[in-house]
């Protein structure tokens, strides 16, 4: 049941929003999840709207933002910072919101979008990867989603660089065996990372960065990215490598692509029996991108000497997961963003973002299509997935990638409809 004040087009801050316990069948959860259904009581939402003054565009903060961030969006909106939603709370308080702001930490689902009733008009991603947002729902619904995609980089890169030397030298484990009482200088003699090979995986912002570093430890650095330019690479002494050369020859494998259909469970049995036995691996990407069973198979095999982890397929992972427990794991709970500076950069990057999307300004770090109403996005759909081709053709023929272009000639003979009129 939803109560509201009688001048419905004023907004509704979400902070208005009270709870109610009750046994009544819930009609929010069942919106927000349809065919799920409920054993325990669950909550039951009774919106008593505040009427605000003056017509100010609400912002939800679902997840923490520093401070500068939160006080750039104070000045162009009401800002509702509410931390630990469950997927029932946040469909319902969505739809008294015109932009969403997360971290990695929550899930933007279809339902969300569904629950939102058409105000939700921005999701703003407080960080890179956006493998947490329900892209294809977020267009189908009008709602543009942005990112920050550079003030965490170097922060990810350092904490990758971090990973790697604290793994070959067992910082972890000794660090826990000495406060355990424990003296074991020889249980930890680690490995040295100086004219080893290590092959990043994914050549963006944060594999380039993690690179430029890796060399400066005396590594000779290979990377493997479909995507980047080869020129790029050679300006910081980088070679790109095909995968299987990237994965049979590394010392150390640094994994820094994206979550995507193409990259989940890259990293599986398949591809593990391919790498040097005894080969060391860090992934401050994303949990997905490794089949986390076929890892620990690798470890217990030998084929993986070591990995230092901060992104797990579930997070936090489950109590007693084989993974994190393992001796020669390394684990860190998904802090590759989490320096001060990089949540302030993030911070104001991801507030200025949302602040000139709900202004109507172009965005320049969307990840979807522009707002576009419904039925214009539906006459543009098939040119959308034509011009994602050939961007991603034109990509790989500027960086001298190794795109295969095939011309099909269509010798269906041309009606009136296909016509150019410019020639009539
Ligand atoms: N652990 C953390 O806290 C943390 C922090 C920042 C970023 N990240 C993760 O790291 C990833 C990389 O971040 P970024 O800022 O460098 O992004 P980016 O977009 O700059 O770089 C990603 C690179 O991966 C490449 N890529 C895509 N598909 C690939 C494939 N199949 N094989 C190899 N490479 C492929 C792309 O071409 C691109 O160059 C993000 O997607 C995010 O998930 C994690
Ligand atoms: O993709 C990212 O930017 C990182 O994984 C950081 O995620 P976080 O904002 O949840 O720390």
């Amino acid at each position: 049941m939803a109560l509201f004040t009688a001048n419905p087009t004023k907004p509704i801050t979400p902070s208005s929003i009270s709870w109610s316990l009750s046994r009544s069948p819930p009609f929010f959860s069942a919106a927000c999840f349809p065919g799920v259904r409920h054993e325990r009581p669950v909550k039951r939402f009774i919106v008593l709207a505040t009427v605000m003054g003056e017509a100010k565009p609400t912002v939800l903060v679902a997840e923490k933002l520093g401070e500068a961030g939160i006080q750039l969006l104070r000045s162009f909106a009401n800002v509702d910072c509410s931390y630990n939603l469950s997927p029932e709370e946040l469909c319902s308080k969505i739809s008294l919101c015109d932009a969403l702001i997360v971290r990695s930490g929550t899930k933007v689902t279809r339902e969300v979008f569904e629950s939102s009733g058409g105000r939700l008009k921005v999701v703003g991603r407080a960080g890179v990867g956006i493998d947490n947002v329900d892209l294809s729902a977020a267009t189908e619904h009008g709602c543009l989603v942005v990112n920050a995609p550079t003030a965490n980089t170097v922060a990810a890169a350092e904490h990758g660089i971090s990973l790697l030397t604290a793994m070959a030298r067992n910082i972890a484990q000794a660090n826990a065996s000495v406060k355990a009482g424990k003296w074991q200088r020889s249980k930890y003699v680690g490995v040295s990372l100086v004219g080893k090979t290590l092959a990043v995986m994914g050549f963006g912002k944060v594999g380039s960065e993690v690179a430029r570093r890796a060399k400066g430890l005396g590594m000779y650095v290979i990377a493997h990215d479909p995507y980047a330019p080869a020129d790029r690479a050679r300006a910081i002494g980088v070679e790109l490598v095909a995968f299987d050369e990237a994965i049979s020859t590394a010392d150390f494998i640094s994994l820094h692509m994206p979550l995507t259909a193409a990259t989940l469970k890259m990293f599986n049995d398949e591809s593990f029996s391919r790498m040097k036995k005894g080969v060391r691996i860090v992934n401050v990407a994303r949990g997905g991108v490794i089949d986390e069973e076929a890892l620990v198979r690798a470890l217990n095999s030998g084929i993986v000497a070591q990995a230092a982890l901060d992104v797990f397929v579930e997070e936090p992972p489950p109590q007693g997961n084989r993974l994190v427990l393992h001796e020669n794991v390394t684990a860190t709970p998904h802090l590759g963003a989490s320096t001060t500076e990089a949540q302030e950069g993030v911070a104001i990057e991801i507030a200025e973002a949302v602040v000139g999307a709900l202004k109507g300004e172009l965005a320049g770090t969307a990840v979807n299509a522009p707002m576009v109403p419904a039925e214009v996005l539906s006459e543009l759909a098939p040119f959308l997935v034509l011009a994602e081709k050939l961007g991603r053709l034109a990509v790989q023929l500027v960086a001298g990638g190794s795109a295969k272009v095939e011309t099909v000639n269509d010798q269906s003979p041309a009606g009136e409809e296909d016509k150019d009129p410019r020639q009539d």
